[in-house]
């Protein structure tokens, strides 16, 4: 494999400065315990900067002069995506089909050669390297600041621009290529599909299959696989949902990847969130175990945009823009009732962006309730105090909560779904039910209207800007397979597209920075002040 030497290269590393207030450190730096002059000090520290920002990374020790040289080393060996010639010496590349030159369907079979212009400059040389990190923060207190060490030193961290290679690892008329979506559903699944199958044929590809129902469908043998072609997908973007169907749980990764030998998949892409993204690593380590010369390439699909180090996953617009109409419906049922209070519960398991994002944009939420920031409902700086004072004050107000919200509230059932995520209690119902006894409780009255439009949000048809990050995404993926990557995940990082190996984006969720300017936007918009 090609190495990307001048990325690690110490000449070109600038000296900057910057930080992280999501550690918990003190915003004055005369106080920053990571000013230490003590070197052991300064390490056993860096660990806990490292632990958020760079948890696979080992312990750094910044007397060395070094550091930053072997940080970037680390960084460029973690991030280096896997190839088929990493385990398959005698793979040989071939001139890429892929050319927008060649417009016409090829109707004869590559014999003669393949189509290839040379004179085409739109392929990525695998060289290209996107940058991760963007902002250059000059002062640990800089808002949302990252830093690797206690100088917060600007270091450059690379990671491999996605797009179509010059040479391809697979001969396009052998191949059988596989798409499977799993997990819960996510707008823009279909317009994913539609777009591997679109790339897949200009490549030259014809056996071309969808895997029914989820990592379900390679064991159920009632689920017979589906054959894609443009005229099946051509028009399915129009609708939400996915042409498969999704599922959750299933066989095991050995059991699927008996099932990949039987029906001689070559190219596997796999759509779903963290959960799918851990089997499609799984699936492909275990082809490379045996020997077999498949790729395995994710799209993350997550309306809760829970993975790590990407803008955004498709399905999050979409999401955000379709909960307006429930928000407006709450604000409007809210503000034409005596002492009306409207309670909108949006997804999120463990991250609250969509609740942030659609209270942001809607400017109607009154308190908006997220995972990541404990609240109390009760007592005097708890969320009804501040609904009485609202109701005292406005009239009416309006609740924006997140699912995974405030869980500590309501009772433990134990529950898991066939995945194994544990099933959360409605703290939409909690807070409705809580409201109206508060206010019984106190001698007055309110009318609580509670809106879930869930699964209305997720069942919905790609917006607009969803439905071209989809297409970008989905023809990077086949892209990433042909260029003979495998284990590997397609994203949007600083607006460019990437690829990135699948254990970086899934060891934990995103989680949403309670300490982020986009969260102190939030406030700003709502007013609610602390509710603990
Ligand atoms: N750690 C894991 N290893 C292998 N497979 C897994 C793992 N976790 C989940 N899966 C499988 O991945 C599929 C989807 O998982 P899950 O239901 O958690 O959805 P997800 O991909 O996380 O998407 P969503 O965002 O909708 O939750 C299931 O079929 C499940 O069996
Ligand atoms: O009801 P289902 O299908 O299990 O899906 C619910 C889950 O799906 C998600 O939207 C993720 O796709 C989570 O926010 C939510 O917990
Ligand atoms: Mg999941």
């Amino acid at each position: 494999m090609e190495t990307l030497s001048h990325a690690i290269s110490p000449k070109l590393l600038l000296p900057h400065l910057s930080s992280n207030r999501r550690h918990g450190f003190p915003s004055s730096s005369s106080h920053h315990p990571l000013m230490s002059n003590s070197n052991s000090s300064r390490t056993v520290k860096a660990t806990r900067v490292l632990a958020k920002v760079n948890s696979q990374s080992s312990e750094i020790d910044f007397s060395d002069p070094d550091w930053k040289y072997k940080f970037q080393k680390d960084f460029e060996s973690r991030f280096n995506i896997p190839h088929i010639t990493d385990y398959f010496d005698d793979a040989i590349p071939i001139p890429s089909t892929f050319c927008l030159k060649m417009r016409t369907p090829v109707l004869e079979d590559f014999a003669g050669g393949y189509p290839s212009d040379e004179e085409w400059h739109g392929y990525i040389n695998n060289n290209d390297r996107v940058l991760l990190k963007t902002i250059h923060y000059s002062s640990p207190t800089s808002a949302g600041a990252e830093c690797i060490d206690p100088d917060c030193t600007w270091v450059e961290q690379w990671v491999h621009r996605a797009g179509p290679r010059e040479k391809i690892y697979f001969k396009p008329e052998d191949v059988k290529a596989a798409i499977v979506t799993c997990g819960g559903l996510c707008p823009g699944l279909n317009d994913v599909i539609r777009q591997i199958v679109i790339t897949l044929e200009i490549y030259g590809v014809k056996k071309i299959v969808g895997i029914p129902y989820g990592y379900r469908g390679f064991s159920d043998k009632e689920l017979a696989e589906m054959p894609l072609s443009r005229k099946v997908v051509q028009n399915i973007h129009l609708s939400g949902g996915s042409l498969l169907g999704v599922s959750r749980g299933g066989p095991t990764i050995s059991e699927i990847v008996d099932s990949l030998e039987e029906r001689g998949i070559d190219m596997l892409f796999v759509l779903g969130g963290n959960g799918t993204h851990a089997g499609a690593n799984a699936i492909h380590n275990e082809c490379r175990k045996r020997r077999l010369k498949v790729a395995v390439v994710g799209v993350p699909k997550t309306i809760d945009n829970d993975i790590l180090l990407m803008d955004k996953t498709f399905g999050f617009d979409t999401a955000v823009e379709e909960a307006q109409r429930a928000i407006n419906s709450a604000y409007i049922e809210a503000h034409s009732a005596y002492h009306g209070i409207g309670v909108v519960k949006l997804m999120g398991r463990s991250s609250g962006f969509i609740a942030m994002h659609a209270s942001l944009a809607s400017g109607q939420i009154d308190i908006c309730l997220i995972p990541e920031v404990p609240f109390h409902l009760h007592g005097p700086h708890g969320v009804l105090r501040h609904l009485k004072y609202l109701i005292e004050t406005k009239g009416s107000a309006v609740v924006c909560v997140a699912e995974g919200a405030g869980q500590n509230l309501l009772q433990k059932t134990n529950a898991t779904d066939a995945s194994g995520n544990v099933v959360f209690g409605d703290i939409g119902v909690y807070i409705q039910q809580e409201t109206k006894k508060y206010f019984k409780e106190i001698g007055s009255t309110a009318d609580v209207k509670y809106i879930d439009p869930t699964y209305m949000i997720r069942a919905c048809r790609a917006n607009a800007s969803d439905g071209i990050l989809c297409t970008v995404l989905g023809q990077n993926a086949v892209h990433g397979a042909f260029a003979g990557y495998s284990g590997i995940t397609v994203g949007i990082c600083n607006t460019h597209y990437v690829y990135l190996p699948i254990p970086e984006v899934i060891s934990y969720p995103r989680l949403l920075d309670p300490n982020s300017r986009m969260w102190h936007r939030c406030l700003t918009s709502t007013g609610q002040p602390d509710f603990i």
